[in-house]
């Protein structure tokens, strides 16, 4: 058999026929550029209308984009075929309704971690996962202000739960539509944490394929509290080239590690500076740091963003910069989601991660 679907998809397409053999044999040797297997194997399911003419395929992590490079190639042997993407979160529930949890950290402050963690939750959606955000950052809680609800207030359906909000495709809870920053910034340790566990608890969060965490910076008691206290999946290291950063991700490595929470890959942010008037490439903060430092604690690189105004002005506008797909930054994004879903698949598929017991008290 030379691959393994054929048979279920044609017993499951609505035709007599099944799937015409040409189509299957373009897709059981389709090979993304993207990830170095055959498509055939990121296949849950697949099935075939011969009346409508289209293709069906649940994948096995949220993946839509692959359109874009699989339907040209498909309508070649099967023309004017329409091609419908879903996908199948295999994982069992890190907690609740949510699948994975993973914590989106830097070691030090100002290196771009919210604006990373925003628009990769919104990255991840579009590319058809559900996603929740969760705004743990006490010090400064950027994020309603990234998504354009500044001035939101937590609503509460019963005065004991708290509903989140939707924005930009995602679901989103914020420390930030509880308590005045200020207020929250001179938390200490244990009551930061209780108060994290509390909103991830407290909210009703609908079925999620992932829900993205953004925590404070630092890796200082508060952060290795709320990282064993969380159910995570595992984690997320955002980190600038230059020395100080990168001496700060490799203490946010460092305490994943001594908490068994494993760290998932590293964005490397303001990578490089490409001039908008003359194309020139500017490595302001240095070259590669973050790759040799993935490199020395064998973390996979998920992707290197640039230094971009239009990454910032977003931002500070409320619609993050991944919404809009004209703009040469979206793509960094979009593939660094990909790559950070393809990571928890495989993660779930090959390791168990080695989970700190999770308990809720009242007091
Ligand atoms: N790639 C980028 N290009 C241009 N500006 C960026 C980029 N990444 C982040 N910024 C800007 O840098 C500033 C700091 O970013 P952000 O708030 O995301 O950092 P942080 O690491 O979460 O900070 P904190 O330590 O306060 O949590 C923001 O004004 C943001 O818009």
């Amino acid at each position: 058999m030379w691959f393994k679907w054929f048979k279920k998809a044609a017993e499951q397409s609505s035709s007599a026929d099944g799937m015409p053999e040409l189509l299957a044999k373009t897709l059981a040797e389709f090979q993304s550029s993207e990830f170095p297997m055959p498509l055939d194997s990121l296949i849950q399911q697949a099935s075939f209308n011969s009346k409508q003419n289209s293709l069906s395929l649940t994948l096995k992590f949220p993946w839509s984009s692959l359109a874009d490079e699989l339907l040209p190639v498909l309508q070649q042997v099967q023309p004017n075929l329409t091609l419908e993407l879903r996908s199948e979160n295999a994982a069992e529930p890190a907690y609740r309704t949510i699948k994975q949890v993973i914590l989106v950290a830097s070691g030090k402050g100002g290196v771009g971690k919210s604006t990373t963690a925003v628009n990769l939750a919104v990255a991840l959606g579009l590319e058809g996962a559900k996603t929740g955000l969760l705004d743990a950052d006490i010090y400064g809680p950027s994020i309603p202000t990234m998504l354009g609800l500044k001035n939101a207030k937590a609503e509460s359906p019963d005065d004991k739960h708290l509903l989140p909000k939707q924005a930009a495709g995602i679901y989103l809870q914020s420390i930030g539509f509880l308590v005045d920053p200020e207020q929250a910034s001179v938390w200490r340790g244990p009551m930061a944490s209780q108060a994290l566990l509390q909103l991830l608890n407290e909210t009703l969060w609908p079925d999620l394929d992932y829900l993205i965490v953004d925590m404070p910076p630092g890796t200082g008691d508060i952060q290795l509290t709320m990282s064993q206290k969380l159910p995570v999946t595992g984690a997320l290291i955002v980190t600038t080239p230059q020395d100080v950063a990168l001496a700060d991700a490799q203490k946010a490595i460092s305490m994943f590690r001594s908490v068994n929470i494993p760290v998932l890959g590293l964005v490397e942010n303001m990578s490089f500076y490409q001039c908008s008037h003359c194309g020139e490439i500017d490595d302001i903060f240095g070259t590669n740091g973050g790759l040799e430092l993935a490199e020395r604690y064998q973390v996979p690189v998920l992707g290197q963003l640039p230094l971009q105004k239009q990454i910032r002005q977003s931002c500070d506008a409320g619609t993050p910069l991944v919404l809009n797909p004209a703009e040469s930054g979206t793509g960094f994004y979009r593939a660094i989601a990909r790559q950070l879903s393809f990571a928890l698949y495989w993660n779930s598929q090959h390791q168990q991660a080695q989970q700190p017991d999770i308990i809720f008290t009242d007091d």
